[in-house]
């Protein structure tokens, strides 16, 4: 039983699985020729199985991850705007990491720490602020230093047999909590957590101007999307936390246990990307994802019992598919120095097409400027693995499988930084006074990094001022001209 659930979750056997009783037939696949072949030839949609899954298992009710095509369309556009512009990443990866490694005083020796605990946090603040753009104030800011971290540990297969059995319907919630806190204590606590901080989300911080926040509130407030819904895109903001500190975490690791690539990212900035890109190959947060086809149900079900209803990319196969990757389980940044090989949908982190991760962007560049800062000569920040590191093979960390997002079993890191200059500095958007009483200085911003709206509109600002000179310029020449044609 258990090789076959590896097989068909984390190969993908190319198979399609179904149960007498359940009107779904799974295929999982590894094979880029395949996912190919279905991108092409189907008009398909993230799977009800999926969504399902992800509302009553995970925590991704009512948002932008569960909507359908129309309803997610309009949000992601309006995300998109609100991005911060391209220039302040810099700044973002170097407070996120002066943050997670922040000691009081300096220190001559090497410390360890696990690395995914304090990340989340950091990350936790950092998405609060930069993406969905809001002033942490203090009681949330010190809720969140207070979080443990406890990755969810429920197999993903579990929730496939929950699924078989109905335990996704509404009338089971209060079973569904009970498995959970009787079993699954990490998923209850994660759970927990993150209902508290939807909530001191909204009691505790300010919207920036222009921010992602805003544009919910104001959504909100137009009818344009429910409380609910309202609540669902705060809570996908923090969820994602996860996938991207797990991201984080697997690099920061890689580069611990692989130094000899700092010299490359030193000489070559570009060549961060490739580092990025190859931590993600072996790494994907997200291990699984899958769509349908649309029209399904009523149509080719009825006459069909072979075909698949449901597709499922199992990313970690892919993304070790002996028969695409050359030495599919080593490190290789440089093999993505080729312009093609990510290529064919042989690599998919993010997923693909139209519902494909909405904070790719976003977290390509905080992890390519996290790495860049890292392996900055000026940063003097050293990274090692602990001598009893729980390395795979390879030496390399090792993911937890079977878990929808996954983080290293192992995740201490070493770390020395002799230089008091390169520690935390205060960030401008972050708390700095420890009182509710002065509250109100914390949410009067000073300074606030754009968002790709603001540059759109500064752009265009420029181009309108630059179009007008040009019409007066040419004006002023026209009359000269014709000036100077007209006989006298
Ligand atoms: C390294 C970090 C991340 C990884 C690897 C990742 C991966 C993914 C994957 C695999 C999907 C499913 C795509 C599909 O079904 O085709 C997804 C969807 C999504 N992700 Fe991410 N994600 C990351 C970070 C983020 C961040 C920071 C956000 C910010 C809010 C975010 C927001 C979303 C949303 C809203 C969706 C649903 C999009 C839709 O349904 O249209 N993700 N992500």
């Amino acid at each position: 039983m258990i090789p076959l659930i590896d097989k068909f979750l984390w190969k993908g056997s190319e198979h399609v699985y179904s149960v007498p009783w359940l009107r779904n037939r799974i295929e999982y696949s590894s094979d880029p020729q395949r996912v190919r072949a279905y991108l092409k030839g189907k008009k398909f949609t993230r799977s009800q199985l999926s969504m399902d899954m992800l509302t009553r298992f995970h925590l991704s009710n009512n948002s932008i991850v569960v909507s359908h095509d129309e309803h997610a369309h309009f949000l992601r556009a309006l995300f998109l705007e609100r991005m911060p512009a391209p220039e302040c990443y810099p700044d973002m990866a170097k407070k996120l990491v002066d943050q997670v490694f922040k000691a009081k005083e300096p220190v001559d020796t090497t410390e360890c720490m696990p690395l995914s605990g304090e990340m989340i946090r950091e990350v936790y603040i950092s998405l609060l602020s930069n993406l969905l753009g809001v002033n942490v104030l203090t009681p949330l800011h010190d809720y969140i230093n207070t979080i443990e971290f406890k990755p969810g540990t429920r197999p993903m297969h579990l929730d496939g047999i929950m699924y078989a059995f109905g335990l996704q319907l509404p009338g089971f919630g209060p079973m569904r909590t009970l498995v959970n806190w009787v079993f699954f204590k990490g998923d209850h606590y994660t759970r927990k957590i993150a209902q508290t901080l939807e909530q001191m989300v909204f009691d505790f911080s300010t919207a920036k101007p222009n921010s992602w926040y805003a544009t919910l509130l104001d959504l909100k407030t137009s009818k344009r999307i429910t409380s609910e819904q309202f609540r669902g895109e705060i809570t996908s903001t923090l969820v994602s936390a996860f996938a991207l500190s797990s991201a984080l975490t697997s690099m920061l690791l890689c580069l611990a246990a692989r130094p000899e690539y700092i010299r490359s990212i030193q000489l070559n900035e570009g060549f961060a990307k490739h580092f990025v890109n190859e931590v993600l190959r072996l790494y994907p947060p997200f291990r699984q994802f899958g769509y349908e086809e649309k029209g399904i149900w009523s149509e080719k079900s009825k006459t069909s019992n072979q075909e698949a209803t449901d597709f499922m990319v199992t990313v970690y196969g892919l993304h070790r598919n002996e028969d695409i990757w050359e030495d599919a389980d080593q490190f290789k940044p440089e093999r993505f120095l080729n312009p093609g090989s990510a290529g064919g949908c042989k690599f998919l982190p993010f997923g693909m097409s139209k519902r494909s991760c909405v904070g790719r962007l976003y977290s390509m560049r905080l992890l390519v400027e996290v790495l860049k800062y890292v392996c900055s000569e000026k940063t003097a920040l050293t990274l090692s693995l602990p001598k009893d590191f729980e390395a795979d093979y390879m030496g390399l960390p090792e993911g937890a499988s079977g878990r929808l997002v996954s983080f290293p079993i192992d995740d201490r890191i070493c770390f020395s930084w002799p230089h008091a200059e390169a520690r935390s500095t205060p960030s401008m958007d972050e708390p700095t006074v420890n009182t509710m009483s002065n509250t109100m200085s914390n949410t009067q911003e000073v300074q606030r990094c754009p968002y790709s709206s603001d540059q759109n509109r500064l752009a265009k600002h420029k181009d309108n001022v630059q179009q007008l000179r040009a019409n007066r310029e040419s004006a002023v020449n026209h009359k000269r001209t014709t000036n100077i044609k007209r006989p006298t």
